[in-house]
């Protein structure tokens, strides 16, 4: 579904020079799997992430999604081949003056769905997350798992083949942790979605990935394989992190 072919991409320094943030990475995601990018604060997990929807372009390589190289893409191409691709952050990214309801069609008014398919379509993603009776309530009097939810829906609702999600549950304690990564793992299981998720945290990992890429400084050190909750590590960095969790 996702393949990188030798992607780098290097940002410029303030004193001048440049920053490899990502280095020569090769690595693809099969369809319906869910994906982790894992790795120490400043290794690159969001750069790679955000590489995939082309957000940053990269320096070099190449990125192909479901069948089409990103990076050949014109930009009207590229608008259209993203709604293929679902984005959930960190911070949730809602938008404070639309409903629970508006906010979940806002990707489709932008894709020109009619007006009755939205509502029906917005009212499906809701119950898939749970959040069917909180519709016209406003961002801020949600809970942060709520706010995660409606993130989530919000992706989903272009019936996309693929979600990435960035850290989505580092602004969230233990437990709403645990059910937004349900809804996650949810969500691949029922609709077959691929997840890219970004984490520091080996429990996420376990929780709900198949394999999981670990970068260090912007390289891929290693893919790890995920099976019946364990992880199959083999480098140290690896190990490291699996003795913090
Ligand atoms: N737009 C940018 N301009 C300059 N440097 C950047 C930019 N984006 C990222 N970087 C640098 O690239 C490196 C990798 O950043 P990135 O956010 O991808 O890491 P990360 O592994 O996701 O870290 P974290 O877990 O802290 O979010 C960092 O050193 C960061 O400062």
């Amino acid at each position: 579904m996702i393949s990188l072919g030798s992607v780098s991409k290097r940002f410029r320094h303030p004193d001048g020079g440049w920053f490899d943030a990502i280095n020569d990475v090769s690595l693809s995601v099969k369809a319906g799997e869910v994906f982790g990018l894992i790795g120490f604060s400043g290794a690159g997990k969001s750069t790679l992430l955000r590489l995939i929807n082309l957000l940053e372009r990269p320096d070099a390589g190449c990125v192909l999604v479901d069948g089409r190289e990103l990076t050949a893409l014109s930009a009207a191409e590229l608008r259209r081949a993203r709604q293929n691709i679902g984005m959930v952050f960190q911070q949730f990214n809602l938008l404070a003056n639309r409903t629970v309801a508006e906010n979940v069609a806002f990707p489709l008014e932008i894709a020109g769905w009619d007006k009755a398919a939205i509502r029906a379509r917005v009212a499906e993603c809701l119950e898939v997350v749970g959040l069917a009776d909180r519709a016209e309530h406003y961002p801020a009097q949600l809970s942060g798992g709520q706010k995660q939810r409606v993130g989530i829906a919000r992706a989903l609702a272009p019936r996309p083949k693929v979600i990435l999600a960035d850290e989505p549950t580092s602004a969230l304690d233990p437990k709403t942790t645990q059910s937004v990564l349900e809804c996650l793992a949810d969500i691949n299981r029922r609709f077959g979605v691929t997840i890219v998720i970004v984490t520091h945290e080996m429990g996420v990992v376990r929780a709900i990935c198949h394999r999981a890429a670990l970068l260090e400084s912007g390289r891929l050190i290693e893919v790890m394989d995920v099976a019946g909750g364990e992880v199959e590590a083999n480098s140290a960095a690896a190990r490291e992190l699996l003795e913090a969790a």
